[in-house]
């Protein structure tokens, strides 16, 4: 039979009058009456020695105290004491007198709790009518160290589920380890969505304070208040598909650049200055300071903290406890990177003591750190673990994520080929990224720096949720991988429309503009093959407009050489806004005032260097000085090579090798327009498509005309 009176469980005080706990110059009533006074509402009389005579005297005395503040007071074990004073019930192991006994020894208004370590103890204590279940032992403690085993808060949601589901309401405490630095973690962590827990029971934290009534008024300040990191942790969790969450990706890339938000790194020597420029760079604010002391004065600026932990010593830890503890208490996220978490027993230890000391919101890492952080429990308790030694394919890695991220209720990304990312309800598959990140110091790390940006502006109103915030860091981070890596790698740069580089805003992503240099009436005679030329030129324009990708078109003393020829002229007046047209000028080259100056290339309006495609007459002179002008301002440069031509066409082949030598790259226009689009799931691969197949014979037309052995 249940208890019918509904006890507030909220701050149990177990106590421990040993010499190692109360300390030699104080006496037990006088504490349990402080810790009385600070807000307890539960009290249990535990003590493993003494007579009889001697507990019971001291049971009374406890309850003349226990009975003024209106709270119950529990004896340990003996239901002789506990009959003996008539206090208001007892608590029972699973090794001491059975439950029905105790009842009919009791009787039915007495208070009967009882411990649970496991689901089957917790469901049969709650059958035979336990009023509260002990479950523990949550974490290691130095109290009691005897214990059955160490659950972690994963240990107490599963117990807190299972009874829920079993359609019992009794009521719930848990034990073990908890002081003021874990209890509203605990709390968080421990919540099943079936059942909460009613309240902490505590010996150490309390009976050993130097002052029991204001750490007790603080842990119950702590219990009854939200966790200041949970404020916000949900954001819009209808989010769920991954196109959704694509589609939330560019605003919060530009939401940190218009926040500028501080990430506090606290990060190894080999990285500190990759890290600060790439935080520089999504946007953020870099701050590298290692002294966790600083970190209370940092924690309230609005920022995240990234610990990456790439070098692990005896104060390096601790500051990173310290500077934990003071994000977790502004409510600040903090982005946790357990580097080589598996390599060496100290580095298992330190992720034992960095999940023990407070709230992560994102733990990243590769497919060894994730496990071992999963296999860690709290204070280095192994359980139910993830092979370490094995390589996990993607559905495990799915699991991990989801398992780790569901037990510490936060996001957790394992790094990778294929990255995952969960928050223990979704989990995403990513594959961008380049092969290079892996041989490049400090790209995992600075990864954390791009996520720390993410959250944190999310936290000053960015209005996504943690998980999406953390995703569109990973896309962001990784997509300009790829656009980094690709000129290395083929020397072009042609994967964004303009439409989309609007989308994703903050990313230093530039199209490639076409340039169309002098394709005049009066050249027509001169110029070898300039049909093809024109015939390219119409194509790329067409592509240009569909890709809506700007388009810049001169010409060369048009008073006297004439206008851009007529076949064009459509085409550019289909373009509209999009082309600059009529660009008239005497130099042989483009770089003219009307274009240099123009935001797509001007250096005061744009940070980065922009790519162009250059399709016009002459190659080997207005072409060449258009491309080596360009390349001189620092613009990346390629040549149509089925779009350019000369008076003499031996001296198209002389061109190119020159403006290849400088540093342009030679392609083709089909080949630059299909890597104008970059992905077939574009909206616009239809229009382009189209375009390709209308042009199919003036492609081929001007690859035969223009290109043969000058490549
Ligand atoms: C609230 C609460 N929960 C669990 C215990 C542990 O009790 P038990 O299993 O009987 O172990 P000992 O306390 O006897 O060492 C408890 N005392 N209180
Ligand atoms: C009395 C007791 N029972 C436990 C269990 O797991 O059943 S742990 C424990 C001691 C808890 O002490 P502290 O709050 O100092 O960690």
């Amino acid at each position: 039979m249940t208890h019918p009176i509904k006890i507030d469980y909220t701050l149990y005080l177990v106590t421990d009058s040993t010499l190692a706990i109360l300390g030699p110059d104080r006496d037990l009533y006088t504490v349990v009456e402080q810790a009385l006074r600070g807000g307890v509402t539960v009290v249990q009389l535990r003590e493993k020695t003494g007579d009889t005579a001697e507990l019971v005297a001291k049971a009374r005395k406890l309850h003349g105290i226990t009975k003024r503040y209106g709270v119950p007071l529990l004896i340990n074990d003996r239901v002789d004491v506990a009959l003996a004073v008539g206090c208001e019930g007892v608590h029972v192991g699973q090794d001491d007198m059975d439950l029905a006994t105790v009842r009919k020894l009791l009787g039915p208004d007495k208070i009967i709790g009882v411990t649970a370590s496991t689901v089957d103890e917790a469901l049969r204590a709650c059958e035979r009518g336990a009023d509260y279940l002990g479950i523990g032992t949550v974490y290691a403690t130095p109290t009691k160290t005897n214990t059955k085993e160490i659950i972690g808060a994963a240990g107490v949601r599963e117990i807190l589920t299972k009874i829920a589901e079993a359609g019992h309401n009794t009521q719930t405490v848990c034990i073990g380890g908890v002081n003021e630095l874990n209890v509203q973690r605990i709390f968080h962590q421990c919540h099943s969505p079936k059942k909460a827990l009613d309240g902490v029971a505590i010996v150490s934290a309390i009976m050993a304070a130097p002052d029991p009534e204001a750490v007790s008024k603080k842990l119950h300040g702590l219990i009854t208040s939200e966790p200041a990191f949970a404020a916000d942790l949900g954001g819009n969790q209808s989010v769920a598909d991954a196109r959704s969450v694509v589609d939330l990706v560019p605003s919060v890339i530009k939401h940190v650049h218009e926040t500028t938000p501080l990430s506090h790194n606290m990060t190894n020597l080999v990285v500190q200055n990759i890290a600060a420029n790439v935080a520089l760079a999504v946007g953020a604010s870099p701050i590298m300071a290692g002294y966790g002391e600083e970190a209370a004065d940092l924690g309230k600026l609005g920022g995240a903290l990234v610990i990456n932990m790439g070098s692990v010593d005896p104060s390096g830890l601790e500051n990173y406890q310290k500077a934990l503890r003071a994000y977790n208490q502004q409510g600040r996220p903090v982005v946790y990177d357990p580097v080589g978490a598996g390599a060496t027993a100290i580095r298992r230890a330190a992720v034992g003591t960095i999940l023990s000391s407070g709230y992560l919101d994102v733990i990243k890492g590769n497919e060894g750190e994730i496990k071992t952080v999963f296999n860690t429990q709290e204070q280095e308790e192994q359980q139910r673990g993830v092979d370490s030694s094995t390589t996990l394919d993607a559905t495990q890695k799915a699991q991990l994520v989801r398992a780790l991220a569901a037990r510490e209720k936060n996001v957790v990304v394992l790094t990778g080929k294929t990255d995952f990312v969960s928050d223990g309800t979704r989990t995403f598959a990513i594959d961008n990224g380049h092969a290079y990140l892996g041989m490049v110091t400090g790209t995992g790390c600075t990864l954390g720096t791009t996520i720390s940006a993410a959250i944190a502006s999310r936290k000053a109103g960015g209005g996504v949720d943690r998980l999406v915030a953390v995703i569109a860091a990973i896309l962001h981070f990784e997509i300009a991988a790829e656009i980094a890596a690709v000129p290395l790698l083929i020397g072009l740069k042609f994967r964004y429309s303009s439409n989309e580089l609007n989308q994703l805003g903050a990313l230093p992503l530039i199209p490639t503009t076409p340039s169309i240099c002098d394709i005049q009436e009066k050249f027509r005679p001169a110029i070898h093959e300039f049909d093809k030329v024109v015939l390219t030129a119409r194509k790329a324009l067409r592509a240009a407009t569909v890709l809506q990708i700007p388009i810049f078109v001169t010409t060369q003393n048009r008073a006297r050489l004439g206008n851009t020829v007529s076949e064009l002229q459509p085409h550019l007046q289909t373009a509209g806004s999009l082309v600059q047209a009529n660009l008239d000028k005497t130099r042989f080259s483009m770089w003219i005032p009307g274009i240099s100056s123009h935001p797509q290339f001007s250096s005061t309006s744009t940070d980065h260097t922009s790519d162009v495609l250059i399709i016009g007459i002459e190659s080997h002179i207005c072409v060449t000085q258009t491309a080596l002008d360009l390349l001189q301002h620092g613009h990346r440069v390629y040549i149509a090579a089925d779009g350019v031509s000369s008076t003499n066409r031996e001296e198209v082949g002389i061109a190119l090798a020159r403006m290849r030598h400088a540093g342009a790259v030679v392609t083709s226009s089909e080949s630059w327009v299909y890597e104008c689009m970059g992905d077939a799931g574009i909206p616009e691969f239809k229009g382009i498509v189209g375009v390709v197949k209308e042009s199919a014979g003036d492609t081929r037309e001007a690859l035969g005309g223009l290109v043969g052995s000058k490549i």
